[in-house]
């Protein structure tokens, strides 16, 4: 299928939503995909006078890649784009190589974007990438978000992962191509059927005369993304109506959450366990569904470095204190991911968790009507064995606890991903 030039630069500029930003920058690999994107950004936006900038990665790991890297300069100097290059020699030869070379990438790329004040950062993906992206999902019975596939923007590290191109084909990117007379590389390891993707992308080939298309497959991607978007904004009324969020915990009427429908309990469930944990990967489903229908039914339990208390009408989700019972920074240091304290002098102090110990010195705490577990694993001040301050025990002593982003950030991270 052909789709004339206006139509993808048109559908390109679409993905913009009428904000250009001044500066922009592209991921060049110098394969099909991004030699593409960086030609049709090119013709979008030169007119509105952003400046580009692009980048390619050597990850030091095929013989060819250095020339393939220099070819992409030299394409971006035809058009006047400032190119550079950028080198990982960083395999610790453990480990999966695809997904180290992969964030490594997006760690050089997004630090380069930041040097050089870059605020967006383009990428190549295409519909068959996210099409590719899905089935792989879908093989390990992934749920509203893996389903939802990659998203067209989202934040790396403060700069905006930018992907243009996942309502457009990999075929359409290559007739373009053609008919510009303009070259890219081909990476070999696209071929090599060792790599999962490289699998599922021949068996496209398969589903595609059945209208499994890419085009059809990244089409029901963006709808679960809707959906996910909807279901996202009720769990975010849910968690308001039924929370109440301190400490750095969570408190849960039950009568309400038991009423709530699985999917929602499910996605609250696991968003405040990431917020608190500070973990970047979720629990596993399995263990969540369980987790669920035990919580439900009133019991207590520990699950992805945190706890969950059962209380009568109400359950607490908090930090797991074997989680941080080892855990110390000096004062004035970021403790457990997400809490400063501030208040005097920090000279030969630490900052550690209050504990068993630390709450049987502050006399008051049962005036803060937290729950002891709750106030165990709060930032504690202490000086060797000498308990300083625990600001949330009762027990300031002129400190004061301060959670990075505060309680609000659980309820933005509810619609964020
Ligand atoms: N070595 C690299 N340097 C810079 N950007 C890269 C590099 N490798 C990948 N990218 C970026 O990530 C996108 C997705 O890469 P991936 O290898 O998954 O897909 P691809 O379909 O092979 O893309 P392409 O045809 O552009 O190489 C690319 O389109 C490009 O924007």
């Amino acid at each position: 299928m052909t789709i004339p030039d206006a139509d993808i630069l048109s559908a390109v500029r679409a993905q913009f939503k009428g904000v250009l930003p001044d500066q922009l920058g592209v991921a060049l690999s110098g394969g099909g995909d991004s030699t593409a994107l960086l030609h049709i950004l090119h013709q979008c936006l030169k007119p509105e006078g952003t400046v580009m900038f692009a980048a390619t990665v050597n990850h030091g790991l095929r013989e060819g890649a250095e020339a393939e890297a220099r070819q992409a300069a030299v394409l971006c100097d035809s058009l006047g784009i400032e190119h550079t290059l950028l080198y990982w020699r960083g395999w610790d030869l453990q480990g999966n190589l695809q997904d180290q070379a992969r964030r490594a990438r997006y760690r050089l790329l997004t630090d380069w974007a930041k040097s050089k004040g870059i605020p967006v950062l383009a990428f190549g993906h295409t519909a068959d990438d996210q099409a590719e992206t899905v089935l792989m999902r879908m093989a390990r019975a992934s749920g509203v978000t893996g389903l939802s596939g990659m998203p067209v923007q989202r934040t790396v590290d403060g700069v905006t992962v930018f992907r243009p191109l996942l309502g457009i084909s990999r075929k359409m990117l290559r007739h373009y191509l053609e008919q510009h007379d303009i070259g890219w590389s081909e990476d070999p390891s696209n071929d090599d059927l060792r790599f999962e993707r490289v699998r599922i992308r021949k068996a496209m080939e398969v589903l595609e005369p059945l209208g499994l298309t890419a085009m059809s497959i990244s089409q029901v991607a963006e709808n679960v993304s809707k959906a996910r978007e909807a279901l996202d904004w009720y769990t975010f009324l849910a968690a308001r109506d039924m929370t109440v969020v301190t400490a750095g915990s969570l408190m849960l009427d039950m009568r309400k959450f038991r009423t709530l429908p699985v999917e929602t309990a499910r996605r609250l469930l696991v968003r405040t366990m990431n917020w608190i944990s500070g973990a970047d990967y979720p629990p596993r489903r399995t263990a969540v569904g369980d987790a669920l229908e035990a919580i439900r039914g009133g019991q207590s339990l520990t699950l992805h470095g945190c706890r969950v208390l059962s209380r009568g009408n109400h359950s607490w989700i908090c930090r797991e204190l074997q989680a941080v019972r080892d855990l110390a920074v000096p004062a004035g240091l970021k403790w457990d991911g997400r809490w400063h304290l501030h208040g005097g002098d920090v000279t030969g102090c630490e900052i550690r968790p209050l504990g068993e110990l630390g709450l049987r010195e502050c006399k008051e705490w049962r005036e803060t009507g937290l729950p002891r577990e709750v106030l165990m694993v709060s930032p504690a001040l202490w000086k060797g064995t000498e308990l300083v301050a625990a600001p949330l025990a009762g027990w300031a002593n002129g400190w004061d606890a301060q959670l990075d982003g505060g309680h609000e950030e659980f309820f933005a991270s509810l619609l964020s991903h």
